[in-house]
């Protein structure tokens, strides 16, 4: 004969439902409509494990085009850090054309979803290499990268100014890795007034010549889906931060999720995808890939959220 003993079963059913329940209430973001979850109850155990250790055990690392910067804004696409280039002041007509046409045909290979990142790769050193190699007959000036930005419609996502300052005054490091132009996407970030001291930036950096021109990119090519070696390179930079075994990894590519592979010790990582586009066909290998989800969400409300309940903001 079988007992049921209700007393046992019950508790745990409602003890799970207030698990739910207190991660809904304290994080209410993770219910808006844009919002994916594989495993939600992973998500929810890693949050709560992050938020047990706190703001001294975490780092935040990101990539900067389209996961920090926005993707659209009012139905136009925003520029990349390399589309920020495409401006008169800085190269001819003919540069820009030809710009244009790689962006058409290597564009469509690095978001495809039908394509194993082994056949995209050599594709994206191609059209990096192109571009730098462009970029560098130009001569590019270094003091016009500025006016270049301002001249842009770049932006930063919504709530971004919360998301700097957060970590900031929580002292929290924030690890920016690029296969943008680092000259650039620090200049956005500085005329965004949120270039803190807590930010390191891993990108491709522009190597000026004495009279101020382009000459050459420095250091070996970080493109989309090489993150994993360009994170090796750096162990330096990793090394000093192997006291905070916490990671929150942002990114909007299937190649941001080798941004952390430069750390040796990991406790925890949640990593949090936006899905801006070709939605239909990547989110099947987003939700596989990416704990959670944002589908055409150009806010950091999400990543805000979880970052107030993981390191709160100490009560005034
Ligand atoms: N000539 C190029 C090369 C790349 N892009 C885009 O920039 C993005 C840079 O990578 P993140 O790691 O910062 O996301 C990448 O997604 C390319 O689509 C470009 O616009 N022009």
């Amino acid at each position: 004969m079988v007992y049921h003993i209700p007393w046992i079963y019950v508790p745990v059913r409602s003890a799970l439902a207030i698990w739910h329940q207190l991660t809904k209430s304290e994080i209410p973001e993770l219910a808006k409509a844009s919002v994916l979850m594989r495993d939600r109850s992973r998500v929810e155990t890693t949050i709560q494990a992050m938020h047990r250790a706190g703001p001294d055990a975490l780092q935040v690392i990101s990539d900067f085009d389209m996961t920090l910067s926005r993707f659209a804004y009012n139905g136009t696409r925003c520029p990349t850090t390399h589309n920020i280039l495409d401006n008169d002041l800085l190269i001819n007509d003919a540069c820009k054309k030809r710009i244009r046409e790689l962006l058409n045909i290597y564009y469509p290979i690095e978001i495809d979803a039908a394509c194993t990142v082994e056949e995209k790769l050599p594709h994206m050193v191609e059209w990096w290499t192109s571009v730098h190699e462009l970029l560098i007959q130009q001569k590019i000036r270094k003091d016009l990268l500025a006016l270049a930005v301002e001249q842009s419609s770049a932006m930063l996502r919504e709530g971004y100014r919360v998301f700097f300052d957060h970590l900031q005054q929580q002292q929290v490091p924030l690890l920016i890795f690029s296969a943008g132009v680092g000259d650039i996407l620090e200049e956005v970030i500085r005329q965004n007034h949120v270039f803190h001291p807590n930010i390191h930036v891993i990108s491709n950096y522009m190597d000026f010549d004495q009279s101020g021109e382009l000459q050459a990119f420095k250091g070996p090519l970080i493109h989309t889906f090489n993150k994993r070696e360009g994170a090796l390179l750096h162990a330096a930079h990793f090394r000093k931060l192997r006291e905070r075994p916490n990671v929150l990894l942002l990114g909007d590519s299937l190649g941001d999720l080798t941004m952390a592979d430069g750390l040796a010790h990991t406790q925890h990582t949640l990593t949090v995808g936006f899905l801006n586009d070709q939605v239909g066909e990547r989110r099947e290998s987003y939700i596989n890939s990416y704990d959670i989800v944002l589908v055409k969400d150009e806010t950091m409300d999400v990543p805000n959220a979880i970052l107030n309940y993981i390191a709160p903001a100490p009560a005034k």
